[in-house]
């Protein structure tokens, strides 16, 4: 008896046949099933096992998790010594295999500074190849990847990537310029069937009008050669559209577009199978909450895949999607709510508003190194601005809420061309917009928080190019000084010690009511 409970407890002279069923019921979910938390790192177990079901049709019974167990421990049959020892050393050579891949994975996430948390989390990329290799991607979308000059992917994309192919909710912060649209467009596009008339398939919710657009020209170029249907929501569709009728496989759209859809033209997305949230603090800020509570009601499907992508993830807005999202994955690249690290930042103390335009004239005087993108609070700003700057020679436009829809267009479209050299701007193109090479951002106008900083200095030092940021402020400015210069440190530049020792403030939102821009002395300004 003596001998019994200490051969059971040590395990290692046990009975095997006698205790076959405590084997299987007991050592496989110990030994491959490792609970992660913050940080940790696993190898998905449905991965091995080839398994892409979505997590809810996943979750089989345990006896799947490791093929010879199920099959050892569905059968009655008691197993003979010989079995045993080689289904032991089967275990122990998969033990081994899964430590190393463990390894493997560690090394790479550290390489390219992914953290993650959750428990299972699959193996990052080491090259698009894998997506053939281990997940039966299609060679055309590996051909356009290629003829889109993407030879590896970007650190969010080697991790996000195979979390989304397994299933899993994710939520993702990596810095701007990064490559996040790719990260959640490629696994709706490997997995979708493309073509069916049976509903909307995939919905991707942007916080504008220009993002949604820009994002639907990158989804049209990954699926060139293949029939996709993919529709971006314009005012029209979602006032007129017939989507009983209407084939369409991904759906990008704002918010506000979608839920008019939903009432008013009864857009049904019961069917949907995934639903990111592109820039998903500000999905999540006042204005938007009650249309994506709503789409997110509608996207009944209980297989649904949700992620959320963004530069900048408060832990409000992560505690706020936990509460939605069900046994998520959390990818960070690099450190949370932090810049690009390609931009070289500086700020600089204009004094007053009449300072403030003395310094941008004066600095493209100097040198104008275009494009350059230039920032203000308001809309009304923006027009003075540009008034001011119309006449000065340096193909200055404007893009801001008031224009038509075909006149933000065509501002972006000059500006993407070169025709613009200078563009000026209200936080409406901040998020998310791909301009290629923008050599400076000037925030003219202070930003109002820390994450806007970050998005609109992120225009530039995109897809690994350097680029530069400049931020003019004030005496009214200098007590909300601490939160940019906090970001400034924590990607690398200096700042005076001054700033960061400024007392923390209660209310983040900077807006001030400042004096008008204008040259135009005030007597004659009637
Ligand atoms: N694997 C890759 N290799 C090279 N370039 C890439 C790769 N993936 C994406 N890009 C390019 O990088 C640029 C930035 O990508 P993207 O717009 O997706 O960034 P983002 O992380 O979403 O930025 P933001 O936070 O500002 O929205 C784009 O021009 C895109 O074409």
């Amino acid at each position: 008896m003596e001998k019994a409970s200490f051969l059971l407890f040590s395990g290692i002279h046990l009975d095997r046949k006698r205790f076959a069923g405590d084997i299987t019921r007991f050592k496989p979910k110990k030994d491959l099933e490792k609970p992660q938390e913050v940080e940790a790192e696993s190898k998905e177990s449905t991965e091995v096992t080839g398994s892409r079901k979505g997590k809810r049709k996943r979750k089989a019974k345990s006896s799947e998790i490791v093929e010879g167990f199920s099959v050892f421990r569905s059968s009655e049959t008691v197993p003979s010594d010989g079995e045993t020892n080689s289904m032991e050393a089967d275990l122990s050579q998969q033990r081994k295999e899964t430590e190393k891949q463990l390894e493997k994975d560690s090394i790479l996430r550290k390489k390219y500074g992914i953290h993650i948390s959750g428990h299972n989390i699959p193996s990052p990329l080491e090259s698009f190849g894998e997506l053939s290799s281990r997940y039966g991607c299609k060679s055309y979308l590996l051909c356009n990847l290629q003829e889109r000059g993407f030879k590896e992917p970007t650190p969010i994309q080697r991790q996000a990537i195979p979390v989304l192919l397994s299933g899993r909710e994710c939520f993702a912060c990596a810095p701007t310029g990064s490559g996040k649209t790719l990260a959640f467009l490629c696994p709706i596009l490997m997995k979708i069937k493309p073509g069916s008339k049976d509903g909307v398939k995939a919905v991707i919710l942007c916080p504008t009008r220009e993002l949604a657009a820009q994002t639907t020209r990158e989804c049209k170029k990954l699926v060139k050669g293949r029939k996709f249907y993919i529709k971006l929501m314009t005012k029209e569709l979602s006032r007129c559209g017939n989507f009983d009728k209407m084939p369409c496989d991904i759906l990008i759209s704002t918010p506000l577009r979608l839920d008019f859809a939903m009432r008013k033209r009864k857009l049904d997305l019961s069917r949907v199978e995934y639903l990111v949230l592109d820039e998903s603090d500000k999905l999540f800020e006042l204005g938007f909450v009650e249309q994506i509570d709503s789409v997110v009601k509608a996207c009944a499907n209980p297989s649904i895949i949700r992620s959320l992508f963004s530069a900048t993830l408060p832990d409000t807005v992560e505690e706020l999607a936990r509460s939605i999202m069900h046994d998520a994955v959390r990818v960070i690249v690099g450190r949370k709510n932090s810049a690009s690290e390609l931009i070289k930042q500086k700020l600089i103390f204009a004094g007053s508003e009449k300072g403030k335009l003395l310094a941008l004239r004066q600095s493209f005087a100097e040198c104008l190194n275009p494009p350059v993108l230039v920032f203000v609070q308001s809309k009304e700003r923006a027009k003075e601005l540009y008034k001011e700057l119309a006449f000065d020679d340096i193909k200055a436009d404007v893009i801001h809420a008031d224009l038509t829809q075909q006149q933000r267009e065509d501002a972006v479209d000059n500006f993407r061309a070169g025709k613009t050299w200078v563009l000026i701007a209200t936080d409406v193109i901040a998020r998310g917009m791909d301009f290629k090479g923008i050599n400076c951002v000037i925030n003219y106008d202070f930003p109002e928080s820390a994450s806007a900083y970050i998005h609109r200095i992120g225009r530039s030092g995109r897809a690994g190019r350097t680029g530069e940021a400049i931020t003019l402020y004030t005496e009214e400015d200098k007590p909300f000084l601490r939160n940019i210069a906090n970001v400034m440190v924590a990607s690398g530049c200096e700042v005076p010690s001054w700033m960061l020792a400024l007392p923390k403030l209660k209310h983040k939102k900077h807006r001030p009511k400042r004096d008008t821009i204008s040259t135009i002395p005030e007597d004659n300004a009637e």
